[in-house]
């Protein structure tokens, strides 16, 4: 795992009894790993505790040395970065996948890897916090998704032996437009301050959600570009479904609200810890493919510059109401 924070650890604590991995994260982050060993919770497993050398850990990219699989697992304002270190160290013929949200991801690793580098686009469902250092909470459930073909197959086989439900795709790019409808979220969630089910079962945040997608799916159209359908509903359905009064919205889209009350967007996260966000490879795609089709995305725009104010550390958190107002003045 290259970039061993929340899904990097997740995913490396539970595949640790199935494969042998090797956790590459910030030197104080595997400290913390080495002395108190990787506590997961959540997910509808039991608590797992992997013991200090159940899995091992690095500091730097020589570690990816002789590897089957490289899970790249960082931000992605740091995959190209990444790429770089990873490029000396990497064997012929390790395939190398990106688990990260974004649509650019495994791109940016193809062009720094070179075209003969097997890159395999993946997708993270669900969501992951870390909760305290060395303890990392799943709060929602999913299958995992990856590129068809036969590269990414003994990955998927992996990690169903280890209990992560894993299919591979036909159509990742159709997924990852998707996948970006659902994280134009992790924006409003961050602000609102709010757990994701507290967030989602407020009917001004959602119509927040529903104005944001509105425009996305505009632009999708101008595009000629068909998300794929992740769920019950097809996407272009899901505003309509976003703006239901409560109580409807709770008894028709349950699915939705299966989240736990520990869980927030990776956004949340980002901004807690003093970090830039992602919010450059989420709502500043819908901004520029809007911009590329003589639309304007106004909303997303606005938002863009509330995450900025906040990356700036304002800390200032807002209700559903207000988020509504600022992005539909
Ligand atoms: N968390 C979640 O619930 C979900 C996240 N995702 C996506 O998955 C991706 C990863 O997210 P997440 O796990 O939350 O991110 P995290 O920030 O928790 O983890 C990434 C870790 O990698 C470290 N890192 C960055 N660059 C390097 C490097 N070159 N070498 C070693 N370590 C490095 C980071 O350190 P530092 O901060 O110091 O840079 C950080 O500790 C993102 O694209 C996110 O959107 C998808 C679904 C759910
Ligand atoms: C799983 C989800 C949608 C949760 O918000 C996410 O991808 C994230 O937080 O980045």
């Amino acid at each position: 795992m290259l970039g061993a924070g929340s899904v990097g650890c997740q995913l490396g604590g539970r595949l640790a009894p199935h494969a042998e991995v090797t956790l590459i994260g910030r030197a104080a982050a595997m400290a913390v790993l080495d002395e108190k060993g990787l506590r997961l919770t959540g997910g509808g497993q039991p608590e797992t505790l992997v013991e200090p050398g159940g899995v091992r850990t690095a500091a730097g990219p020589e570690a990816v040395a002789g590897a089957d699989c490289v899970l790249v697992t960082v931000k992605s304002a740091g995959t190209e970065a990444a790429a770089r270190e990873l490029a000396p160290h990497l064997s012929d013929g390790t395939v190398v996948v990106s688990f990260q949200n974004g649509l650019r991801n495994a791109e940016t690793l193809r062009s720094v890897l070179g075209a003969e580098r097997t890159v395999v686009a993946g997708m993270v469902p669900y969501n992951i916090v870390q909760t305290e250092p060395g303890t990392y909470h799943q709060g929602s459930g999913g299958e995992l998704l990856l590129d068809a073909g036969p590269e990414a197959a003994p990955l998927a086989a992996v990690l169903r032996r280890a209990g992560l439900p894993a299919q591979q795709h036909p159509d990742m790019r159709g997924v990852q437009y998707a996948k970006l409808l659902m994280n134009l979220n992790n924006a409003l969630n961050a602000l609102s301050g709010l757990p994701l089910r507290e967030q989602l079962g407020q009917r001004d945040h959602r119509r927040c959600l529903a104005v944001l997608q509105r425009e996305a799916l505009a632009a999708y159209r101008a595009a000629g570009i068909r998300p794929a359908r992740l769920g019950l509903v097809a996407p272009r359905l899901t505003p309509t479904l976003l703006g239901l009064p409560d109580g409807v919205f709770r008894r028709v889209a349950a699915s939705a609200l299966a989240i736990d009350e520990q869980a927030r967007s990776s956004m949340w996260e980002d901004l807690q810890r003093g970090r830039t966000t992602e919010i450059d490879s989420l709502q500043g795609e819908i901004v520029t493919l809007a911009a590329r089709h003589g639309q304007r995305a106004t909303a997303n725009e606005r938002l863009i510059a509330l995450v900025r104010e906040a990356e700036s550390g304002d800390g200032r958190t807002r209700t559903g109401a207000e988020l509504l107002a600022e992005l539909t003045r």
